[in-house]
């Protein structure tokens, strides 16, 4: 189903981490939706590489980068006025993330901080940050996050990711509760594997497979980047404090007993014998 082009016309989104990765294209896709996007991240020349392919992609794309390294509260705060200068964003995404594959044991504290610091402390002052403009103005808002399965089901060797994660989305639920009197809604997304350049790199070190996917296949940008929309626009209305989990069934398929995954390639004649040799009681 094609959304209405004018799904987000009127709207202003913060992106952070939007020069990137799935930011950029959840952001491609806000523009084309009709939004305006203010994007950010610590390096001003990648945020400007993206700018001139929004503004190749979506003629007419209305897009302001805010170099920023959200780590940095006072930073986070300036680059907030900075956005608002333009007038007030009504769309927070909180994307931006620090992850890598490492032994828990053996991470320096700060290691442990460059992961949190970013993925929980710095969606968390883009969140109050913004939150409080909003609840100051009297209007409402929308903020996104994105999570990681780990969040919902613990992530062996990307610990501190999955805990940062695990706490945006008590931030969710936390403030889906607070703020909805003043019509805020805080919604998450759970992607699974979504190949980028960081993540692959970061991540993924024998490269992207599938096996324990059902449907067998990475997800396509645009599966993300619509949801994304949906979920931020209207008629996701009455839709706050939940996250939504697009990864194929992988969540499902890894929360299933042992061998579960090897009979996804089952033949029919597996099938058959295996139902020979299930007794009947
Ligand atoms: C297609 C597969 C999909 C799988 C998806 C799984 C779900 C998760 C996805 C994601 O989150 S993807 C996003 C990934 N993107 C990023 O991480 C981008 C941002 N990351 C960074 O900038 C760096 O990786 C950083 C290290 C987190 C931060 O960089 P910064 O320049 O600020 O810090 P450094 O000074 O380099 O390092 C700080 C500290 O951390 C230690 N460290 C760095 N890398 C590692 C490592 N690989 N293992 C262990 N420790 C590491 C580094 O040594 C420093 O500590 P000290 O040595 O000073 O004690
Ligand atoms: N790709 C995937 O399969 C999955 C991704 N995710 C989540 O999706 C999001 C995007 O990931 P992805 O696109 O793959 O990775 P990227 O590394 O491409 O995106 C991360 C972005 O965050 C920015 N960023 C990192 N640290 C900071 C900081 N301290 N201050 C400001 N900006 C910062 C980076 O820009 P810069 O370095 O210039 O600061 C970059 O643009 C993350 O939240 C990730 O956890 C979740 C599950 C799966």
């Amino acid at each position: 189903m094609a959304f209405a082009p004018g799904l987000l016309a009127g709207r202003r989104a913060l992106v952070t981490g939007g020069g990137t990765g799935l930011g950029r294209s959840i952001g491609r896709r806000f523009l084309e939706l009709g939004a305006s996007l203010a994007i950010c991240g610590r390096r001003g020349a990648v945020l400007d590489a993206a700018v001139d392919a929004f503004r190749a992609d979506v003629p007419g794309a209305v897009v302001t980068t805010h170099p920023c390294d959200i780590r940095d509260a006072v930073a986070v705060e300036a680059m907030l006025d900075d956005v608002w200068r333009d007038g007030p964003a009504d769309i927070l995404v909180n994307n931006a993330a620090a992850n890598f594959l490492a032994q828990t044991h053996r991470l320096s504290a700060r290691a442990v901080d460059a992961v949190l610091g970013t993925t929980l402390h710095g969606a968390a002052y883009c969140t109050v940050g913004c939150g409080r403009r909003w609840i100051e103005a009297g209007q409402p808002g929308v903020v996104l996050s994105i999570l990681t399965l780990s969040a919902l089901q613990g992530g062996a060797f990307t610990a501190p990711s999955a805990m940062a994660k695990a706490g945006l989305l008590a931030m969710t639920q936390s403030l889906a509760v607070e703020w909805g009197p003043h019509g805020i809604r805080l919604v998450a997304i759970a992607p699974g594997t979504f190949p980028t350049e960081a993540a692959v790199a970061r991540l993924r070190p024998g490269g992207v497979e599938h096996a324990g996917v059902p449907l067998r296949r990475a997800g396509k940008h645009e599966e993300l980047t619509d949801l994304a929309a949906f979920l931020v626009s209207d008629h996701a209305g009455y839709v706050t404090g939940e996250c939504v989990v697009a990864d194929g069934g992988r969540r499902l398929l890894g929360g299933a007993r042992a061998g579960a995954q090897e009979m996804l390639d089952w033949t029919d004649a597996d099938w058959a014998a295996q139902r020979a040799r299930t007794p009947a009681r």
